[in-house]
């Protein structure tokens, strides 16, 4: 759905000095609501009706959307009208409602994940999967199997990641623990995969990228990393764990240090459907009891392992060893008795000795809950709790609801004579942008100015702290007298009602914006035939932002674009625009060699122009300080060349401002006038000043019209300007905190 945003400067609101928001009366008030709290934002009869009939259409839209599988936050497709590719992780919503992807859903069985997807999934156990089918949970060891907390699995996902990449220099960093050995050593084998890179090999710049690799290539590429980061957290880990009373009188067991040193190969292929399960119900796999002699069954340990990728439990019937997994399947035993007391059955094999010492304080030490986000404690024994089940999931909220943002922005809609049928997602969007971007200068403004109005009938007193709070926001002395003259001749012919001074200030500030002369009809640009806007201003206002801005703008609004990198003095300048032109799919004209002639840049883009048919040709320009001729003279050229390679062209001359330069840019627009021919004005960075006024000022001192005005570094912090919104705005009565 193509809105073009352009359209909007074909309709010049001539607004009667009557104001359009004036308050309802008293009767007329609509249902209670935030903006009907106070007195002028209540609202007329039909006004709610208005207002709801747009939220319901502006709902539609969104769920409509939503269904489409082409979300609102589908930036690209929004913004740009680009369509993105298919988002694959996202689950097609359920039928109409909108907007909120639906939270984690229940997780499939698992087979053989890709490596990527193993490693994800490997946290996902962590934060709560369904409970394993295997062991109950009242048999678990207390102590080892506290419930995981509902952590989100995606905002793990990361650490992951970077565990992965980290793992070697992790291995190294592993405190050689005496009683470890054997744990120190294992991690250490299986890294060949990190390490392999040729370092020493050609000076490749992209060696580094090594890690990436683990992820797109085969299983086994991946997986070594994340088991040897479980090796290493287990080493951290086991040091710090206290075994169960047993642990001391446990005879030496030979399967831990086994397990230990288990080769990484088989751990490597995939997250197994046991490596799948939920940490809390901790159980041993029940399985071979027979294979173990009962006198000696081991200590119902936490088994971390299933923990790791690839680590399958043994099946449970017969205790077959399997050749992959030797030491996993032996040891274990679920034996219902006494689970502290247990011992653990003699070694199979004769186990070293040095590890053997060790052995009771390393089985049950891995604490898994280390893995969560921000668990630091290891509380020693926690009832098991059963894996609690997904909390539900939110009910999608409507995009818009009738709060009192939504109300004013409809209402400023309509106020412009707009049907409710007709309002779009974009423009109450912009509107809220807009209120909160002059959020400081309105909260500079509003309270004072109501404040004066308010005491009563307006006198010479009030007319003067009017004066002072519009010089303060950089109105400037021509307007502010101007208004003001206009107030007083006012109340000299009728009594006004505080309630009446605010919408009647409104009105003659929006008069200061609207020249006589200016026909924005004339602005926007014509279909079907080249408009070239040239774009000026001293450095740092925010030209190729703006550049950036208004091509994403265009081709949103069904322009074929392209855009003149002529700011070849800064280097960046062109790396900057060349990615705000691929983002809004335009192409950008620029000559990579430095101190290129902009000129020439702007002659090769208008015949590049004419040969693709565009119909809007943006040319960027080096900021440059007004005083300086040189770079004044060059920008006289750039200007020449555009006349006459595009003659038959509608130019435009558009000079940003910076709005917190306040009054300073009035000198600088003055000496751009001359060079560039301006004919409007764009308006930057209204969010980060509390001086707004100062675009009365320029209009009136320059006699230019403001074209768009910037509220924002994003993309959407752009538009196209309609004084009747600024000043709503400006004024508006509403507390955005
Ligand atoms: N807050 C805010 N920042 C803005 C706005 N417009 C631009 N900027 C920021 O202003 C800074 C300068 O923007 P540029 O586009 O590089 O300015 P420029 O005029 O091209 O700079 P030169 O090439 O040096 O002349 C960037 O950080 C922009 O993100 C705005 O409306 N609001």
């Amino acid at each position: 759905m193509v809105f073009d945003w352009f359209k909007r400067f074909g309709k010049k609101e001539k607004k009667e000095e009557e104001p359009l928001l004036e308050p309802a009366p008293p009767e007329a008030s609509a249902p209670q609501t935030e903006s009907s709290a106070t007195p002028e934002a209540q609202v007329e009869p039909d006004y709610m009706r208005w207002a709801r009939i747009a939220q319901e259409k502006l709902n539609t839209e969104v769920a409509q959307q939503a269904t489409a599988d082409e979300a609102i936050s589908d930036w690209q497709r929004v913004l740009y009208g680009t369509s993105s590719p298919p988002a694959p992780s996202v689950p097609a919503p359920a039928p109409p409602p909108p907007v909120v992807e639906p939270a984690a859903p229940p997780p499939p069985p698992v087979e053989e994940p890709p490596a990527a997807t193993a490693a994800f999934d490997w946290q996902r156990v962590l934060y709560g999967t369904p409970a394993p089918p295997a062991p109950p949970v009242e048999e678990a060891p207390v102590a080892e199997a506290p419930p995981p907390p509902p952590v989100p699995a995606i905002e793990e996902a990361p650490p992951v990641l970077e565990s992965v990449a980290a793992v070697p220099p992790a291995v190294a960093e592993a405190p050689p623990a005496p009683e470890l050995p054997a744990v120190a050593e294992a991690p250490v084998e299986p890294p060949p995969i990190p390490e392999s890179p040729p370092v020493a090999e050609p000076p490749v710049a992209i060696v580094p990228v090594e890690a990436p690799s683990a992820f797109e290539g085969p299983v086994t590429a991946a997986e070594p990393a994340i088991q040897s980061t479980v090796e290493v957290e287990r080493a951290e880990a086991e040091p710090i764990e206290e075994l169960p009373a047993p642990a001391a009188e446990s005879p030496p067991q030979a399967v831990e240090p086994e397990s230990v040193a288990e080769p990484p190969a088989p751990v490597t292929k995939t997250v197994s459907e046991s490596s799948l399960q939920p940490p809390a119900p901790v159980e041993p796999p029940v399985q071979s009891e027979e294979a173990l002699p009962p006198e000696a069954p081991r200590s119902p340990a936490f088994d971390w392992r299933r923990f790791l990728p690839g680590y399958r439990a043994a099946p449970s019937a017969p205790a077959q060893p399997d050749p992959d997994t030797p030491p996993v399947s032996e040891p274990v035993n679920p034996v219902p008795e006494p689970p502290v007391a247990q011992t653990p059955p003699p070694p199979a094999e004769p186990p070293a000795a040095e590890p053997l010492e060790e052995e009771p304080t390393r089985a049950p030490a891995f604490d898994w809950r280390r893995f969560l986000a921000g668990n630091r404690s290891t509380p020693a024994a926690e009832p098991p709790e059963p894996v609690a089940p997904p909390a539900p999931q939110p009910q999608p909220q409507p995009q818009f609801q009738l709060d009192a943002g939504f109300l004013w922005s409809a209402e400023v809609l309509a106020a412009q004579g707009r049907r409710p049928e007709d309002v779009t997602v974009e423009e109450i969007t912009w509107l809220q942008k807009l209120r909160f971007g002059l959020g400081r200068t309105r909260r500079s403004l509003v309270n004072n100015l109501k404040a004066v109005v308010g005491r009563g009938p307006i006198g010479a007193a009030e007319l003067e702290e009017l004066e002072a709070l519009l010089l303060q926001a950089d109105v400037g002395l021509t307007v502010s007298d101007r208004i003001l003259s206009a107030l007083q001749e006012r109340v000299r012919r009728e009594a006004l009602s505080a309630d009446q001074v605010l919408p009647f200030l409104k009105s003659q500030l929006r008069r200061q914006l609207e020249l006589e002369a200016d026909d924005p009809a004339q602005f926007a640009p014509r279909r079907g035939r080249l408009n070239v806007w040239l774009i000026v201003g001293v450095n740092g206002v925010g030209k190729t932002t703006t550049i950036g801005k208004i091509a994403a703008l265009a081709v949103r609004s069904g322009y074929k674009t392209l855009i003149a990198a002529g700011d070849t003095f800064r280097a960046a300048a062109v790396e900057q625009l060349t990615i705000w032109g691929e983002r809004a799919g335009v192409m950008v004209v620029a000559n990579p060699s430095p101190k290129a002639d902009p000129a020439a840049v702007v002659y090769d883009a208008i015949g590049a122009a004419r040969s693709r048919g565009a119909e809007l040709l943006l040319v960027d320009t080096a900021g440059r300080l007004q005083n300086k001729k040189n770079l004044m003279d060059e920008l006289a050229k750039v200007r020449r060349i555009i006349d006459k390679q595009a003659a038959d062209a509608h130019v435009e001359a558009l000079l940003v401002l910076d709005a917190t330069t306040g009054q300073n840019g009035l000198q600088q627009a003055r000496v751009f006038r001359e060079v560039a021919g301006l004919t409007g004005v764009i308006i930057t960075k209204l969010d980060g000043s509390a001086k707004a006024g100062i675009t009365l000022a320029i209009v009136d001192e320059l006699q230019l019209p403001i074209r768009f005005i910037g509220v924002g570094e994003k993309v959407d912090d752009l538009r196209p300007f309609n004084s009747f919104e600024f000043i709503e705005a400006l004024l508006s009565d509403i507390d955005d905190g």
